[in-house]
């Protein structure tokens, strides 16, 4: 594993870190190395600090190979990176995320039309529509990932699991955190529009 690597996931990690997303340890991160082993973020970590217990070499299949603890959700990454050509795997709990989940959870997905930041997804024409799937919540991991896996269906792409946060993967880290950034801009928007039109319709 080259220190690029390493490098590449700190500037991921302290990207993200900037902006307060890792509230009390959660969320985790992937990337794909040339040989198909993974770094990933170690478990249960303040994940503000970089040091050099931030991250956990494992192998394909998620097998940690040094002393350390890897991510108790590796499992959603090596699923990820073994069914696409994504090099950059984010997991991470907003607010604005876990309660869209929540009020569109038994819909099992929820869509954007007519919205800018849907051209982030290659979503270019008037009439495109972002489908994001959401997945429920089993504390078990391996049956978390198995809900997962029919939704990894491009090198690039999104799930929510309900009342958890996101998951998001690119093919570049640049990409990763794009799609990142985008959803996070169109979950807020959603709940602001409910609630606007909520107070409208209490005002008539
Ligand atoms: C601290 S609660 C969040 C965890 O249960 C988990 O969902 C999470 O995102 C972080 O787990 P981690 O093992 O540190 O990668
Ligand atoms: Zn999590």
């Amino acid at each position: 594993m080259t220190c690029d690597v390493r490098h590449n996931l700190s500037i991921v990690k302290e990207r993200l870190a900037a902006r307060n997303l890792f509230p009390g340890t959660s969320g985790n991160l992937g990337i794909r190395n040339d040989d198909n082993t993974l770094l990933v973020t170690t478990s249960g970590v303040d994940k503000y600090i970089t040091n050099n217990q931030s991250f956990v070499h494992v192998s394909a299949t998620g097998e940690p190979l040094e002393e350390l603890k890897p991510s108790l959700e590796t499992q959603l990454h090596v699923e990820i990176f073994k069914r696409t050509k994504a090099r950059t795997s984010i997991h991470i709990h907003t607010v604005s995320n876990n309660v869209i989940s929540e009020i569109y959870g038994d819909c099992g997905s929820i869509e954007f039309r007519h919205q800018e930041l849907i051209k982030a997804f290659g979503l270019w024409q008037e009439d495109d529509v972002l489908r994001i799937p959401i997945i429920e919540n089993p504390s078990d991991i391996n049956q978390l990932a198995h809900l997962l896996v029919p939704h990894i269906q491009s090198d690039y792409g999104i799930v929510l699991i309900r009342n958890h946060g996101v998951n998001v993967w690119g093919r570049t880290s640049t990409e990763a955190l794009k799609l990142f950034e985008a959803a996070e801009f169109l979950f807020e928007y959603q709940l602001q529009l409910n609630a606007a039109r909520h107070y409208i319709k209490g005002e008539m």
